[in-house]
């Protein structure tokens, strides 16, 4: 099966060198009168100071994370700790790997002998069915926690300080994920720990580096179809200048503008919506394409170790007296219903609910 080649996307970088309109394979099904431009934000997604939210006077800040969980699954962070100097370092050493010639990237490719797919590495997600509507956008997939685990032969070694940049922003943002994830079980009323404790140091951390080429019809194509993302939480830097985030709120998708002041954009992933029985819930979101605009983006997606059972955290059913709404599943199983329901737009937490 590995031989048929519509499970081999194209390089899109490549494709939208070469071609005036997008081929069919990457056309979106618009009959129901979607359209892909989203509606503007009807507020200012919240910024949370973590600084404040993590110390003593953090009620405020609180309030705020809690009206954002419930209207959007995201929100944005301030005085997260993490230097404007590494941000920008790392946005950089992204661009210059991007700018590298396809052939060089392709040294890094995540198919196997060409052909199998294998999550870590530089190319598109996998093609599960013919049918499927292919994203516009390439990206490199990268382990780095444990960091025991790295498979150093997909790390770039252009630019020279990609992995030196790389390794330290996995240690700040580690700090970040976990003042958060201090933060939500604290609003949970349990245990300050309780959530960071349900990552061991067997736990998956991956760093995703998104491309979107510039496309002719961004009325019909998408940089990356709707999902939700599977981990826990994702860190995500946007692109500073160029929009194309949407998230959907009612039935209706809301352009997420462009992060222009070095604050990090977290979102709620099924792991989390499953460990906290759906008190807080993984928003669906999509990226648009850009006719002139190429964009990128640097997401670090918390997940568990591979051989845990994700289910809802037992001292929350207990304060909360809930029966648990979600089956539960390894994390390692997660993954593989992510992909398959990720290539149908949908959403694989749906697909464990009692
Ligand atoms: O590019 C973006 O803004 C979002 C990327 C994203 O959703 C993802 O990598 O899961
Ligand atoms: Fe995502």
């Amino acid at each position: 099966m590995a031989d048929e080649p519509w499970r081999l996307p194209n390089i899109v970088q490549e494709l939208a060198a070469g071609v005036q309109e997008p081929p069919s394979r990457y056309l979106q099904d618009l009959a129901g009168g979607d359209q892909l431009a989203g509606a503007e934000i009807p507020e200012p997604i919240p910024t949370i100071d973590l600084g404040r939210l993590s110390g003593s006077d953090g009620a405020d800040e609180a309030a705020k994370l809690r009206s954002a969980l419930q209207n959007w699954g995201l929100f944005l962070v301030s005085n997260h700790g993490v230097e404007t100097s590494l941000i920008d370092a790392v946005i950089e050493a992204a661009r210059e790997f991007f700018r590298q010639p396809v052939e060089e990237k392709k040294k890094l490719s995540n198919l196997i002998d060409g052909k199998r797919f294998q999550i870590e590495g530089y190319g598109n997600d996998p093609v599960q069915t013919k049918d499927q509507i292919l994203d516009w956008s390439d990206r490199l997939h990268l382990k780095v926690e444990p960091e025991c685990d790295r498979n150093l032969a997909f790390w770039p070694t252009h630019p020279k300080s990609f992995r030196d940049i790389l390794h330290e922003y996995t240690l700040k943002i580690k700090t970040v994920k976990n003042d958060i994830l201090l933060a939500l079980a604290k609003l949970l009323e349990l245990d300050e720990d309780c959530l960071l404790n349900q990552f061991s140091d067997r736990a998956i951390t991956t760093a995703r580096f998104n491309y979107y080429s510039p496309c002719p019809r961004p009325d019909l194509v998408l940089g990356l179809k709707p999902h939700s993302d599977l981990c826990a939480l994702t860190v995500l830097l946007t692109d500073k200048e160029v929009g194309g985030l949407q998230v959907l709120r009612d039935g209706t998708w809301y352009s997420v503008p462009a992060v222009r002041d070095y604050s990090l954009l977290i979102n709620i992933g099924v792991t989390l919506e499953i460990m906290t029985n759906g008190t807080f819930r993984a928003p669906l979101h999509r990226v648009v394409t850009n006719a002139e605009r190429e964009r990128m983006s640097v997401a670090m997606f918390y997940a568990v170790d591979g051989e845990k059972e994700i289910e809802p955290v037992a001292e929350l059913l207990g304060l909360k007296q809930q029966s648990a709404r979600y089956r539960g599943i390894k994390g390692k199983d997660l993954l593989i219903g992510h992909y398959e329901h990720f290539s149908r737009g949908g959403r694989v937490v749906d697909s464990l609910k009692i």
